[in-house]
């Protein structure tokens, strides 16, 4: 198997190893069956080996007594080095601060942005963002409320009422309910310049956990990435911490692309290269798995195998 051959090579211990993983996509199905035997023992191992990745990282800013209330949670804090900063207002400290960091994609280093669910307090910030960033769209896989607790606020209008977030205006244009998705279009506006943002709701993604079939995922990137196209403007991706759905969210639509130029994958070096950028890019090791079958149901031709 590929892990027998690193091992026969004595590769396991070469620094290029232990940041990626590539594997031949002639081979990929046979790499996951390899991977899931024994209980998804070779998985774990992998997984693990991801677990230290970037954590030596500061998050300072993060940490300043002004910006301790604008983190969702206490154990996920943007890295300094790529944190995304809002144009500082007048001379108010912290007014640069948004729980945001930029990640690369297939297509460009800061191919999008990935951030935690809204707080209501940081609303005003998040569109701040999505304005000074030129978004055009935005990519939400959480519920506002899962479980009874609320994972996200409502941060755009809740009818079709234009309302004010800061000095930002923003209006809902037009909304196309899915089964498992909905996309909507935004009027958003400052001063005189308005523009129009794309909003793609995945609602059917468990927290901690994955989505049903993963189908229903794949044709969702697809869904976003057939209108977001290559955009030269960041796409912002949040689930409620921006961590583990965001994460995988974002491998599966780079390896959609990247599988039609290239001949290889390397989903570890994915992942590695991520959490450089955030921490726990990819939260949990199920999360993990369902990128390799997500893969997999692609390059098997069983994308329409399940209703979506
Ligand atoms: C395992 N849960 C967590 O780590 C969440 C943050 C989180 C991460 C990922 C996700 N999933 S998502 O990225 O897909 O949205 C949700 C929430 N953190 C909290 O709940 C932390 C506690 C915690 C848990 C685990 C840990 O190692 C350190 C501290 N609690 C916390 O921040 O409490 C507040 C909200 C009252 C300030």
């Amino acid at each position: 198997s590929f892990v027998t051959h690193v091992a026969s090579q004595g590769m396991a211990n070469s620094p290029l190893y232990a940041c990626s993983r590539s594997v031949k996509l002639s081979e990929f199905v046979q790499h996951v069956k390899i991977m899931g035997a024994d209980s998804d023992f070779r998985f774990s191992e992998e997984y693990e080996a991801l677990k230290m990745v970037g954590r030596e990282q500061p998050s300072t800013a993060a940490d300043l007594p002004v910006n301790r209330g604008k983190n969702r949670f206490t154990n996920i804090l943007p890295y300094d080095h790529s944190r995304v900063k809002l144009i500082p207002v007048d001379d108010e400290d912290g007014s640069d601060y948004i729980n945001a960091n930029y990640m690369p994609g297939f297509n460009s280093p800061r191919e999008y942005i990935v951030t935690q669910g809204p707080l209501p307090s940081t609303r005003d910030d998040f569109w701040r963002m999505v304005w000074e960033q030129n978004t055009r769209s935005i990519v939400m896989l959480t519920r506002c409320i899962e479980k009874g607790r609320e994972k996200c606020d409502h941060y755009w209008p809740i009818d079709s009422e234009q309302t004010y977030y800061g000095e930002i205006q923003v209006a809902v244009l037009n909304e196309s309910k899915y089964p498992y998705w909905t996309i909507s279009e935004f009027k958003v506006t400052l001063d005189m310049e308005s523009r129009v943002v794309r909003h793609f709701h995945f609602t059917a993604w468990p927290d901690f956990g994955v989505p049903e079939h993963t189908q229903t995922l794949i044709k969702f990137v697809r869904a976003m990435r057939d209108r977001a196209q290559y955009s030269p403007h960041p796409i912002i991706a949040h689930c409620s911490a921006g961590v583990g759905r965001s994460g995988t969210f974002i491998v599966i639509d780079r390896l959609i692309q990247l599988i039609k130029q290239s001949d290889t994958v390397d989903i570890f070096g994915n992942v590695y290269e991520m959490r450089k950028e955030r921490v726990w890019m990819v939260q949990t090791e199920q999360q993990y798995i369902c990128i390799h079958n997500s893969l997999r149901t692609v390059l098997e031709g069983r994308e329409d195998d399940m209703p979506t």
